[in-house]
């Protein structure tokens, strides 16, 4: 039998071969669990063989060193590659493939196509007429225009219904005449709007015969397609430097009363007739559908932006050796303390836990989306709110992981030889975009209100929400049944987020009860709302994780699944345990039991802490992180990728002539006097 850890070479550091020996688990056969089939983790691999194989694809230098003008350049040069080779590469219909080449060839900073790829066509997709998408969607797909999705204002993002970009019906001439009337008004934030697209579906609110029919898509052409000049009436540009993914153009557009067809308006579900006579699409909310496509995918995203953070941080903390734990013994791998394993293991948990949830998000997204097609939306409203509440809680949880990545690198972690900062910075553009994360978990809140109210009305309520109706034990059984169980700790999920649904439920009730109006009460009710949320979410996603356990066959994959599952839910148990301890639900011994698993939990993904992070199978080109290497050896290329400084040019800058030598010599005349 081979080495169960794939990642085993001739010449690696001897410290990270060891943790690999130690794998209990097959990690290629563990990526099929992350990726969803083992076809899905072994194109993965091929992918990247092949693009290895191409020189022009490869970094011209460590992206950190790059200007943002440049980072834009090389992320355009290399997308104009990879369209020669695109049909050879992936099956361009799977959109997995396709994000792992955009992750190997190009990674996290964004590339002229993101917005393009990510929401333009899918809301064509969604959204447009047979007759649109032959004008428009076929034309995209090969690439033959570039689009953007332009929803967010400078004004407003989080409440479209108050954006003030009008799109004003003129029947006289069949046309909408839009136009962005303040700076407010403005189009920002939209990515690839600045510089590269020439066509977007630009937001805004419907506007006939005077009346406000709220925000919808339109078809707008911003650029010659010959010499990408602005059009008429039309103004764009880049709206600058971020605090990450600088790649990518993230830009605004003024829209001066500029006039375009009826028929540029997407009319699948919705229509104006040529009289101006509107038709209501079957469910009001059928034109958010490109959020909700990017929400019900960011689940994913942010598992391998996790993922991505700990392969680096673990990987390190085998080779780095610090301080002894016993004295009489050589200093040990950072990865020995007890500390270390804490700030790291239970994100491990998180990331698979994350990419579970997110399987089963895409699975009923993919439902919804092809119910949407005949016009059957009964299940908008579950995927509304499963997506808006994973989308806080995972974007949130993700943060919380990567910065522990980051700290637990030392001071290496700071240097952007790590990309840990990049990753970050990335990633928590999630928390913001797609809607900021305390609009969504409301949204969420809304959504266990109305299911509260149907319990209390002596209703049951089923699906995601069934628990609320589901019998409760006054007491967890945590540590209190002989059989080891994962079914007690999540009852104990379910009793803590039952508990604070109904706690949020109560307060708001007493307050519409003494006459406050619904939005002042719900207002001064939405701390406890958003908790609510968010405890639901992380009910949903400790089940996803159970349930894909229960489900593997394979006995040690199954085994070392098992592994993390236990630390998850002790680690996240302890993270909510006040919400538990508060009505008696849980006691102080059951919190010392739940807190020594824990520990043990710790001790038990040690041996394979490495291999959890391997099996993610995410290649030294994609990682772009010296301290990530996958052959452990971390200190020689520290020292040659800061080589790459500019600064190191010469060995004395102008600004020594300029301004230190002055300083140094008046310092020197003043001390002399
Ligand atoms: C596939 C690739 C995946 C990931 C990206 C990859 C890599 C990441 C790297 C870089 C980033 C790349 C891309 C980022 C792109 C970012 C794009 C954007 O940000 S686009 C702009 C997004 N903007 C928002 O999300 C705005 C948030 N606001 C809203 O959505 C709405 O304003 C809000 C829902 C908050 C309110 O809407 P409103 O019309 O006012 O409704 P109201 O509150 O009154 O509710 C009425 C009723 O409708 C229900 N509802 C609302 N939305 C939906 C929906 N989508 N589906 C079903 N139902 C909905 C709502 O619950 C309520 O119901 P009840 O009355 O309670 O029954
Ligand atoms: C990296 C990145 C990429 C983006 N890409 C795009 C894109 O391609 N296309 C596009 O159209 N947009 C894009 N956006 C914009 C993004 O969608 C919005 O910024 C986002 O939806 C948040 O809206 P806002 O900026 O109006 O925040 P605001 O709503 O102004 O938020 C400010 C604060 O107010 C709070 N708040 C607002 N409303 C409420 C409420 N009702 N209840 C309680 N609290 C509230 C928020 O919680 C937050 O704390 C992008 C943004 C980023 C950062």
């Amino acid at each position: 039998m081979g080495n169960l850890n794939k990642e085993i070479r001739d010449g690696d550091h001897p410290d990270i071969t060891e943790e690999r020996l130690k794998s209990t688990f097959d990690t290629h056969k563990m990526a099929a669990q992350i990726y969803n089939s083992q076809r899905a983790a072994d194109r993965r691999n091929e992918i990247t063989s092949a693009v290895l194989k191409i020189p022009e694809l490869q970094d011209i230098k460590p992206l950190p060193f790059l200007s943002r003008e440049e980072k834009v350049e090389e992320a355009a040069r290399k997308i104009g590659i990879l369209s020669e080779h695109l049909y050879d590469l992936v099956n361009v219909n799977d959109g997995a493939e396709l994000y792992h080449l955009n992750n190997v060839v190009i990674g996290g900073e964004g590339n002229p196509l993101a917005l393009h790829g990510v929401m333009f066509i899918p809301v064509l997709q969604a959204q447009a007429t047979d007759e649109q998408k032959k004008k428009w969607l076929y034309r995209a797909m090969k690439r033959e225009i570039i689009g953007t999705y332009a929803q967010t204002e400078m004004g407003h993002g989080s409440n479209l219904r108050k954006l003030e970009t009008t799109a004003t019906y003129d029947k006289a001439t069949e046309e909408f005449v839009l136009n962005s009337p303040t700076t407010t008004s403005m189009k920002w934030w939209p990515g690839n709007l600045g510089k590269s697209t020439n066509y977007a579906v630009v937001v805004a609110t419907l506007i006939i015969n005077e009346k406000d029919y709220g925000p919808h898509s339109f078809m707008v052409q911003l650029r010659d397609e010959n010499t990408h000049k602005p059009l008429p009436n039309i103004e764009v540009g880049d709206i600058g430097p971020k605090m990450a993914y600088n790649a990518t153009d993230n830009g605004f557009l003024k829209l001066n009363h500029l006039r375009i067809p009826r028929t540029n308006m997407l009319m699948k579900h919705v229509k104006v007739e040529k009289d101006g006579t509107y038709i209501k699409p079957p469910h009001a909310k059928m034109s958010y559908s490109a959020m909700v496509h990017v929400r019900a995918h960011m689940n994913n995203t942010m598992a391998y932006f996790l993922a991505s953070s700990l392969t680096i941080a673990v990987r390190y903390s085998s080779i780095r050796r610090q301080g002894h734990i016993n004295p009489k013994e050589p200093e040990v791998k950072v990865l020995e303390y007890q500390t270390q394993q804490h700030r790291l293991f239970p994100h491990i948990a998180r990331a698979y836990a994350f990419s579970f949830a997110g399987a089963e998000t895409v699975r009923l997204y993919e439902k919804v989306k092809k119910d949407m097609e005949s016009g059957e939306t009964e299940l908008m409203a579950d995927l509304h709110a499963l997506t808006s509440g994973l989308k806080s809680v995972v974007t949130y949880l993700t943060m919380q992981g990567i910065e522990q990545a980051r700290q637990s690198c030392g001071g290496h972690g700071y240097s952007m030889a790590s990309y840990i900062s990049e990753i970050y910075g990335i990633a928590i553009g999630g928390c913001t975009y797609e809607g900021e994360n305390m609009v969504m978990l409301l949204q969420l809140a809304r959504y266990l209100m109305k299911a509260a109210k149907a319990v209390k009305e002596g209703k049951k309520v089923e699906g995601l929400v069934g628990y609320l109706s589901a019998p409760d034990n006054r007491h967890s059984l945590i540590d209190r049944t002989p059989e080891k169980s994962y079914d007690t700790y999540l009852k104990t999920f379910e009793h803590i987020a039952r508990q604070q649904i109904f706690r949020a439920f109560d307060k708001l009730e007493k307050m519409l009860t003494s006459g406050l109006p619904h939005s002042e009460a719900w207002n001064k009710c939405s701390v406890e709302l958003t908790r609510a949320s968010r405890l639901h979410t992380r009910l949903f996603i400790a089940q996803a994780f159970a349930r894909r356990v229960h489900d593997v066959v394979d006995f040690h994959i199954k085994e070392a699944l098992d592994d993390l599952l236990h630390l998850h839910l002790n680690y996240e148990l302890l993270d909510v345990a006040s919400y538990a301890l508060e009505d008696g639900h849980l006691c102080g011994e059951q919190m010392n039991f739940i807190r020594s698993e824990l520990y043990r939990s710790l001790g038990k993904i040690r041996p394979n802490a490495v291999s959890y992070v391997d099996a993610w199978e995410l290649s030294d080109m994609e990682l772009r992180s010296v301290l990530g290497r996958r052959d452990g050896h971390v200190y020689e290329n520290l020292y040659k990728w800061a080589q790459n400084s500019s600064l190191n040019r010469t060995d004395v800058l102008p600004v020594f002539e300029k301004y230190l030598k002055p300083l140094m010599m008046s310092a020197r005349k003043n001390s002399k006097l």
